[in-house]
């Protein structure tokens, strides 16, 4: 479990990034941070693994607060996967996921071959391994990025809008990707995004945010769209639901969000993995080759 207790940063030139901010973020869920560009979401991101550090308040992971955890070692057991992928673009794909690894000192073909098992993991040919990142397409970089913060056999995993620089129907494939990979890895994921419509499709929590690090409203997506905390949130969340037409479809695993088209946009009630996984495969089309549970 993640908790963020009464956490206010201020830079040193004074910007008030992210306010009184208290949250629990259960193990082995899915939590996304939504809001506008400077709402403090990456700031946030960046205090669990101590790219940054608060003012004041604390951040504590299995009830140790970080700050009494070495930055080094902490970044190197989280799992980070940055928007626009962060690939090394002078190493090959293998050498990019085995990067961390291999800094804690994992041999050589021993990175190698979990680098590999991991690229068979997030649904990437192995025949990419010795391709530089400039050689693959959009998607298959932000995989490779997924591979990569993976690496470390992570329990908790940062994204930071991963998934911003492709196009939708790669970034849905990507999203089920993400569910699947939740599913079967079983690890805390802290999710940040701009976009609603990602937000309550991945989020068992969801996080909406205000300009200055402040909490509009937090909750389940359907506790958030049943009962908007106020017109900012409202609006926010309206336009998504205009567009997109959600509405709950009753599954044998719970209650789920789906929008107009059947796909799934998020889960309602009952135990959240379990949920996820069927709405995958209840209301999408299993990826080929993928057995649908
Ligand atoms: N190192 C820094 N020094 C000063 N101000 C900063 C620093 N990093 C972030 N900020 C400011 O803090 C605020 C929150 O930034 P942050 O990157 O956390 O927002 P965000 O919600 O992740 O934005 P985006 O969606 O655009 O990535 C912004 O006003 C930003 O300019």
């Amino acid at each position: 479990m993640i908790e963020f207790r009464s956490v206010t940063k201020q830079f040193p030139d004074g910007t008030v990034a992210v306010k009184d901010f208290s949250l629990v973020i259960p193990s082995r869920t899915i939590t996304v941070l939504v809001g506008s560009s400077g709402s403090g979401k990456t700031t946030i991101l960046r205090m669990i693994n101590r790219m940054v550090d608060p003012t004041s308040g604390s951040v504590e992971i299995d009830g140790e607060d970080v700050m009494t955890l070495k930055p080094v070692p902490l970044r190197r057991s989280i799992g980070y996967v940055m928007q626009n992928s962060g690939l090394l673009p002078h190493r090959k794909v293998v050498d990019n996921i085995a990067t961390v690894p291999l800094l804690r000192g994992v041999k050589k073909k021993d990175a190698r071959e979990r680098a590999l098992e991991l690229m068979d993991d997030v649904g990437l040919e192995r025949s990419l391994a010795d391709k530089y990142p400039s050689q693959l397409s959009g998607g298959q970089q932000q995989r490779v990025g997924v591979a990569r913060g993976l690496a470390v056999d992570p329990n908790i995993l940062l994204m930071d809008e991963p998934f911003g620089a492709v196009d939708p129907i790669v970034r849905d494939e990507l999203q089920n990707e993400l569910l699947r990979l939740q599913r079967d890895l079983d690890k805390t994921v802290v999710f940040v995004t701009h976009d609603i419509d990602e937000a309550f499709r991945l989020g068992e929590q969801v996080v909406i945010f205000r300009k200055g690090g402040i909490v509009a409203q937090k909750g389940t997506p359907s506790e958030i769209l049943a009962n908007p905390a106020d017109d900012f949130v409202a609006s926010f969340v309206g336009a998504d639901r205009g567009k997109r037409a959600l509405h709950i479809e009753k599954t044998p695993a719970g209650d789920v969000l789906v929008d107009s088209e059947g796909r799934p946009a998020g889960v309602l009630s009952g135990a959240p993995a379990e949920a996820k996984a069927a709405t995958v495969s209840v209301v999408g089309a299993p990826a080929q080759g993928e057995e649908a549970s």
